[in-house]
C-alpha cells in the first residue's frame, strides 16, 4: 500500500467533491480528471486481465464517464471491448467521454458473454438505492463474466458507510479513484470489494483525520540496547492464567526487551522458558520503576479481586493496554484520576457495546461508537474485528482486512500482547495500536491458517522481520 499522506487519506463523498472543486479551481477540468481516472483504471485492468474481452457497464453520471474513457483506452490498446449503457450519459464530461468511444454500445447487453466486467454504473454519486431493474442487470452481467472489476466503488454501495446492496455478488477488484472512500475499509463493502487499487489523479492531502494506517517501519535495537531499554512489559494476570500467558508469549516477539507475567496464584504450571512469572503483592510487583507498559485484562476475571487488580494497574499511570475482562470493568469511577490518553482499549464488537454502556455513549455505527468512546474518555480505542477501526487523538485509522483465520479463540489475547509490547518500546498509543494490527495480520500470514492462537503467537518474530 502506498505510504504518502495523500494516498492514505480516506475521504467522504462530500470531501471528495470538495477536493474535485479545489483541483478545478487550480485550473484542471473535470474532463482532465476523468481522463486521469479512466486511463489509470484502464491501466490496472489491462495489467490484470492481459487483453481478455472486456464489457464496460456505463451509467449516466461521471462514474459512467470514467467507463467510456476506460473502454476507449482498452480499444486504443487493441483490446476487445464493448459498452453496455442502460441510460445515456447526462453530465457534460460523461457525454464528451462517450464520444471518444467508437465501439459497440448496447442498452442491455442481452446475450453478451464476456470475460471481464467493469462496473461503472454508479460511483460515489449514488443518491438512492438501486432499482430492481439495475440490480437484475448487474447480477446478470456479473454472472456472465468470469472476472468483475468495480470502478471507484461498486454500484449500489454507500461510499460513506460501506453498506452493501442486498443480494449483490462480490467483486474481484475495486479501483478507487483519487482517494480511498470509507467503503473500501469498513462495512460489508470492505469484505466484498476484492483486491483494492488506487489511481492517483492529483488530489492533495486534505486532512489527516481519516487515514489508512501506515505500515510499521521497525528498526533493529540500538547498539547500546539492553532488555530494559528495549522496554519492560508487565502483564497482569488474574483468575484464568491461560489468557494472560498467551498474551505475554505474543508480547515477547513484538519488540519489548523483557516481559514479566504478574500472576495471582502460586500454582506450578509449566511456563514457556522465555516467560518470567512473579507472584505476590501486585502493588509491590508493579512498583518496579523499569516497567514501561502494562497489559491488563486477558483472563483477569470480573469479580472484586479483578476490579482491585485493574485499579492497581491503572494507578501506576504507565502506558497501559486494557483488553477482555478489563473492558467490562472500565467506567468513570475506575478512570477517576487516571490519564486516559495513556490507555489503549482493544474491544471486539460486544466489548465495544459494553464500553458504550459503561460510559453512557450512544452511537449508530462501529466507527461512531469508537470515536465517541475516545472523545468521551481520551482512551485510544482499537475496535477490532473484520474491519478494524482505530479512534485516536489524531483521528480515525483504517486497516486492510486481515485473514479470516484470525477468528479463533485467543486471537484477541495475542493482539493485546503485541500492542502492549509496542507500547513498552515507547511507541505512542496510536502508533502501538497501528503496528499491532499489522503485526497480528502478518503473523496470520506467516502461520498460514488454520492455526491456533499459540501458533499465531509463535509466528510473531517472523512477522516482525517482514517490517524490518
Ligand atoms: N470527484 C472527482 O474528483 C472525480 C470523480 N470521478 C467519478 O465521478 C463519480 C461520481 O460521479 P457523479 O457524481 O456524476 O455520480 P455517479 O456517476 O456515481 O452517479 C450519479 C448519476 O446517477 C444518478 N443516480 C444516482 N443514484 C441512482 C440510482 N440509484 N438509480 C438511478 N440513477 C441514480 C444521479 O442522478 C446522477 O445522474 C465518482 O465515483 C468517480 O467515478 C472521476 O471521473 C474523476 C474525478
Ligand atoms: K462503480
Amino acid at each position: 500500500m502506498p505510504n504518502s499522506a495523500n494516498l492514505r487519506q480516506v475521504l467522504t463523498v462530500a470531501e471528495m467533491q470538495a477536493a474535485e472543486r479545489d483541483l478545478m479551481d487550480a485550473g484542471i477540468s473535470v474532463h482532465e480528471l476523468m481522463q486521469r481516472a479512466g486511463q489509470g483504471a484502464a491501466d490496472w485492468i489491462w495489467r490484470m486481465t492481459g487483453g481478455r474481452p472486456v464489457t464496460v457497464l456505463c451509467g449516466p453520471g461521471n462514474n459512467g464517464g470514467d467507463g467510456y474513457v476506460i473502454a476507449a483506452e482498452i480499444a486504443r490498446r487493441g483490446g476487445e471491448v464493448r459498452v453496455v449503457a442502460p441510460m445515456p450519459p447526462k453530465t457534460e464530461a460523461a457525454k464528451r467521454a462517450a464520444e471518444t468511444f467508437k465501439g459497440k454500445v448496447t442498452t442491455s447487453g442481452e446475450g453478451l458473454r464476456g470475460e471481464v466486467l467493469v462496473d461503472c454504473l454508479f460511483g460515489s454519486g449514488l443518491s438512492r438505492p438501486l432499482s430492481a431493474e439495475h440490480r437484475a442487470l448487474l447480477r446478470r452481467l456479473r454472472m456472465e463474466h468470469a472476472l468483475g472489476v468495480a470502478i471507484d466503488v461498486a454500484s449500489g454501495v454507500d461510499a460513506d458507510s460501506g453498506a452493501w446492496p442486498e443480494g449483490m455478488a462480490a467483486w474481484d477488484c475495486t479501483i478507487a479513484l483519487g482517494a480511498w472512500k470509507r467503503a473500501h475499509w469498513i462495512g460489508e463493502a470492505s469484505a466484498k470489494c476484492g483486491t483494492r487499487k488506487l489511481v492517483d489523479i492529483g488530489v492533495a492531502a486534505r486532512s489527516e483525520d481519516e487515514q489508512l494506517a501506515p505500515e510499521p517501519d521497525f528498526a533493529r535495537p540500538a547498539w547500546d540496547a539492553h532488555k530494559y531499554r528495549r522496554g519492560l512489559l508487565a502483564v497482569v494476570g488474574g483468575a484464568m492464567p491461560g489468557a494472560s500467558e498467551l498474551a505475554a508469549c505474543a508480547a515477547v516477539g513484538a519488540g519489548a526487551g523483557y516481559v514479566k507475567l504478574l500472576g495471582s496464584d502460586n500454582s506450578r504450571r509449566q511456563l514457556p522458558p522465555d516467560l518470567v512469572e512473579k507472584n505476590g503483592d501486585l502493588t509491590e510487583l508493579l512498583s518496579d520503576e523499569r516497567i514501561s507498559a502494562i497489559l491488563v485484562g486477558p483472563g483477569l476475571g470480573r469479580g472484586e479481586e479483578a476490579r482491585d487488580r485493574l485499579a492497581h494497574a491503572l494507578a501506576e499511570g504507565e502506558p497501559t493496554v486494557c483488553d477482555a475482562d478489563a473492558l467490562h470493568l472500565l467506567d468513570d469511577e475506575m478512570l477517576d484520576g487516571v490519564d486516559g490518553t495513556k490507555i489503549i482499549v482493544t474491544p471486539h464488537e460486544g466489548e465495544l457495546a459494553q464500553l458504550c454502556k459503561n460510559f453512557g455513549v450512544i452511537a449508530a455505527s462501529k466507527r461512531e461508537r469508537a470515536m465517541a468512546v475516545h472523545s468521551r474518555t481520551g482512551l485510544t480505542v482499537l475496535a477490532k474485528g473484520p474491519d478494524t477501526i482505530l479512534a485516536h487523538d489524531g483521528g480515525v485509522a483504517y486497516f486492510p482486512q486481515g485473514s479470516s483465520w484470525l477468528s479463533v479463540a485467543g486471537s484477541g489475547d495475542v493482539l493485546a500482547g503485541i500492542v502492549a509490547s509496542r507500547l513498552a518500546t515507547g511507541d505512542t498509543p496510536a502508533r502501538a495500536a497501528m503496528a499491532g494490527v499489522y503485526l497480528h495480520q502478518q503473523a496470520a500470514r506467516e502461520a498460514a491458517g488454520p492455526f491456533s492462537a499459540s501458533d499465531l503467537a509463535q509466528a510473531i518474530p517472523a512477522a516482525y522481520r517482514a517490517f524490518l
